[in-house]
């Protein structure tokens, strides 16, 4: 690892935590708040990285010496429209009953703010769940509660072991944070 000192994560995601600890990534994490309004012409590829950006410019505000700052936003896909996370239990069973036997995608979108240079990217995942049962979602739904999740899933949970048929692309990209692409990008 040869970062001389931690970059700052601008995520309060428990996922985007546990994974940069995996990758060995030395970090801080500061968050601020942000709202994740897009314009409404923003072709969708591009959302995520917009999003990201807000998420990054707000926490460089609040430093009071220039850091490298990492923020990132996942957004799930599918048939062209963005599910964002769901509201209440009604939404998630909604949102799982559309994704299943369907093929979808998840977009993350990363950003790297160090001083007036920034670096971004998005990374899609295409997903593809097998038919699931309104029994299985509803157990989903109530035993592991996807509120804060995009798409109303988390791939790392049980509905990933037995409702996902396969992926192509990056398994921790859905997970929130393609750790390998930022490894490569801060030449660690
Ligand atoms: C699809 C999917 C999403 N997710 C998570 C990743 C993200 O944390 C979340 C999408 O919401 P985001 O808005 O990208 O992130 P967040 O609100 O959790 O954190 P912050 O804005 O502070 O960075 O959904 C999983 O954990 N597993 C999955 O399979």
């Amino acid at each position: 690892m040869s970062l001389t000192e931690p970059i700052v994560l601008a995520s309060q995601s428990p996922r985007r935590k546990q994974l940069l600890e995996q990758a060995g990534i030395p970090f801080e994490i500061k968050v601020v708040p942000t709202d994740e309004d897009f314009p409404p012409d923003l072709p969708i590829p591009e959302i995520p990285v917009y999003i990201a950006r807000n998420k990054a410019l707000a926490v460089k505000t609040i430093l009071s010496q220039p850091k490298t700052i990492l923020a990132a936003d996942t957004v799930v896909v599918l048939h062209g429209k963005i599910i964002g996370k769901p509201k209440d239990r009604e939404d998630a069973i909604n949102i799982l009953s559309a994704l299943s036997g369907q093929s979808h995608e998840v977009i993350t979108g990363v950003v790297l703010l160090d001083g007036e240079k920034e670096r971004s990217f998005e990374k899609t995942t295409k997903v593809h769940f097998l038919p699931i049962s309104k029994q299985q979602i509803e157990y989903y739904v109530d035993h592991f509660k996807p509120y804060d999740k995009a798409g109303a899933y988390a791939i790392q949970e049980w509905i990933g072991a037995v409702a996902i048929d396969s992926i192509e692309g990056c398994f921790y990209n859905v997970m929130g944070l393609p750790v390998s692409e930022i490894v490569k990008l801060l030449k660690l």
